[in-house]
Formats: C-alpha cells, structure tokens, sequence
C-alpha cells in the first residue's frame, strides 16, 4: 500500500511503494529558531505581556522572534528589539540550552545589553517590566519560558532560579 505522503511529496523518496527500492527517508525538517532577548539594564531583566494571538496573550515573555533566512540569531534579536521595543541592544551571551515552543519552534536565549532608548510596547506586547531578581518570578511567563527564565536568572545572576514567589 502507498503512504499518501507518498503522494504528496514528489521529491522525498519513501521506502514503502517505491518500485526503484530506495532507502532514503523523508527528510526531517529543521525547527525555525525564536530568539529571545534577556535584555538587562541595571540589573533588571525586561519581561514582555503578549497581546496576540489570543492563547498567548496575557502572559509574560522574553522579546525577540524568529530568526529570518540570512540572519544570525544576534542580527535578528538587534531587528526584533527595534521592532517591538525601539531600542538599539547589543546582545552578548548565549544562554545554555534551548527550549521547544511548538512542534516547528524552539527557542534559543541571549543576553543582551541596552544601548540607547526606553523600550516601548510598539509591536505584539502591550505591557513592559524592568524586574530585580526579588521580583523575577511576579509575572506569570509563558509555561514554555519557564525553564528559559531558570537558566537566564541562573548566568546573569548566579542564583537558581527557584520559582519560589
Ligand atoms: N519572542 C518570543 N516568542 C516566544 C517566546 N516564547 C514563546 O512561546 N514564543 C512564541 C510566540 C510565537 O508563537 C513565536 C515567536 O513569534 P513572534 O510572533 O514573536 O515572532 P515574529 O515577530 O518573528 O513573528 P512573525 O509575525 O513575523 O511571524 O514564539 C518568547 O519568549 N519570546
């Protein structure tokens, strides 16, 4: 019997219902990567409220967005920075680990220093908070940068990053 993605991908040979025997399998596809901004200024951390779409909105993020084709994810988190906040950053380090948002997303963290502006909600965020460490958990962040916030809390100032509130 012929699988119907069989069917529907004319260049991605499947080992089943393929008469010339190939083995090749479907190729997998990468995730596209959302950076996201731990950006800090006198040792605050910045948290974003969502305004869209409606099941994320309400809840607190780390700015940033995908990462477009040619863009290194530090070019892309000085774009999505102006975009959404209007601010100039300099990113800085990688936060280790990355975290998957959605079955085609997974997101990848950097610390980042603020160069010049005071960040405003212009784009898919409707509130804005400079939190101190005391204060890291007072927002409810999205489930999926929970650990995300753990590990940013943990390099930019050495504490674990209990969820104690
Ligand atoms: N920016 C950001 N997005 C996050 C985080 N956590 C999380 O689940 N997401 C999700 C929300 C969106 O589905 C996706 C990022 O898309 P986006 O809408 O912010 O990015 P973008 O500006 O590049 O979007 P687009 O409208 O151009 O497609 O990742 C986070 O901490 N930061």
């Amino acid at each position: 019997m012929r699988h119907p993605a069989g069917r529907a991908s004319g260049s991605v040979r499947v080992p089943w219902g393929d008469p010339s025997g190939s083995r090749r399998l479907p190729r997998m596809t990468e995730p596209i990567v959302v950076v996201g901004a731990a950006l800090l200024n006198g040792g605050r951390l910045l948290a974003a409220r969502r305004s869209a779409p409606p099941e994320l909105a309400g809840r607190w993020e780390l700015p940033g967005g995908k990462v477009e084709p040619g863009e290194t994810p530090e070019q892309a988190l000085v774009r999505e920075l102006r975009e959404e906040l209007g601010v100039e950053a300099q990113p800085a380090e990688r936060v280790p680990g990355e975290w998957p948002l959605r079955s085609d997303l997974v997101l990848r963290v950097w610390t980042a220093r603020l160069l010049s502006g005071e960040p405003r909600p212009l784009e898919d965020h409707d509130e804005l908070r400079w939190l101190t460490p005391d204060e890291v958990w007072d927002v409810e962040w999205l489930d999926q940068d929970v650990p995300a916030v753990m590990e940013t809390v943990r390099l930019a100032w050495g504490r674990e990053g209990s969820q104690a509130r």
